[in-house]
């Protein structure tokens, strides 16, 4: 019996729990800041439904196999109470976030051997706790090695399609640059689509192509093809769609990932010496939007 602790049962946490709670030889174990009931999933191909033991103290939880961290990037140190009870020499901790700072987010609070990295293409909105609707297939995708591929392993039996990555760095750098341009958006409150104009693609184009620029001096390798995407999604957008978790997060008027989703690109063109003044603006501006949050990792 292979146990599995998931911090963070929201739209990624919860959706990721109820495929691997479908295996029989997993015992997962919820580990909520907000009680839930149990999982209900609407995925691509039906109705999936998991009734794990939900903790929400972390003084009840005992070491597992692995710990799958999914809550948002500005949640990190919180987690702290529970890693310290569920995380012994070797329990596993995968961090299921967007971003390229995984480990730097977490290396203070688990030993950096034991932090396991993770990149997930699967968007999933939650309606309700523990209820959430996802609306395509899944792919998720850990550094190859032993433990990344342990870690894509455990997906076996799910339908989200699992793999360990040789070249993980820019698998996260192309995530990061299919993302970075919902921030347009996420600050004019529509779809780009409707409004396409020579200009907004300039910013959109703009706030891409840095992003491409430092995740390559970071040593990742992006193709002029991924940022031509990030371009043609964005002008392709329909009326009403949300561009992703980010997008959401502003309309629902939640706190932003909007360091490691856009920040980071800032913070890391500085370290490098490449200028990023599209992505400067747009994450001062939303951060400035009249949200009550400010930036924050
Ligand atoms: N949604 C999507 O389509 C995608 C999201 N991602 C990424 O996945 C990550 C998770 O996003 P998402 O699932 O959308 O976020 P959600 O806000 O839906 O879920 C986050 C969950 O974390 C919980 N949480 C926060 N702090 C704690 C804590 N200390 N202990 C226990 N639980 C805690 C929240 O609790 P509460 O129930 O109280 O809110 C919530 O259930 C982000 O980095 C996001 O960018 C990546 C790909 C797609
Ligand atoms: C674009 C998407 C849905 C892809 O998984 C995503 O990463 C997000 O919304 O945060």
């Amino acid at each position: 019996m292979t146990t599995i602790a998931v911090i963070g049962p929201g739209a990624i946490g919860g959706t990721v729990a109820a495929w691997l709670a479908q295996n029989p030889d997993f015992r997962l174990t919820l580990c909520a800041r907000t009680p839930l009931d149990d999982l209900r999933i609407e995925t691509p191909n039906g109705v999936i439904t998991a009734n794990p033991m939900v903790l929400t103290d972390p003084s009840t939880a005992q070491p597992v196999d692995w710990v799958l961290v999914a809550t948002k990037t500005y949640d990190v140190d919180s987690t702290k109470a529970w890693l310290d009870r569920l995380v012994v020499q070797g329990t596993r901790v995968a961090i299921i976030q967007n971003g390229v700072e995984h480990v730097r987010l977490f290396e203070h609070l688990v030993p950096a051997d034991q932090l396991v990295p993770v990149i997930i293409n699967l968007p999933a909105v939650r309606t309700a706790l523990g209820r959430i609707v996802q609306s395509r297939k899944g792919f998720i995708w850990a550094p190859a090695g032993h433990s990344g591929d342990e870690f894509a392993a455990l997906f076996a039996h799910t339908d989200i399609e699992a793999a360990a990555d040789a070249d993980f760095l820019s698998r996260a750098w192309i995530k990061l640059c299919g993302n970075c341009g919902a921030i347009v958006p996420s600050l004019t409150l529509r779809a780009t689509g409707p409004v396409w104009s020579d200009d907004l693609e300039a910013i959109v184009r703009g706030v891409a192509e840095e992003c491409a620029a430092v995740g390559r001096a970071e040593g990742a390798i992006v193709p002029q093809s991924v940022v031509d995407g990030t371009v043609s999604n964005a002008r392709d957008s329909r009326e009403g769609s949300i561009a992703g978790s980010l997008h959401a997060d502003r309309l629902a008027g939640n706190r932003m990932e909007i360091d490691a989703r856009n920040g980071v690109i800032v913070r890391l063109g500085a370290k490098h010496g490449i200028p990023t003044p599209m992505n400067k603006v747009l994450v001062t501006l939303l951060a400035a939007s009249g949200s009550p949050w400010v930036a924050g990792t």
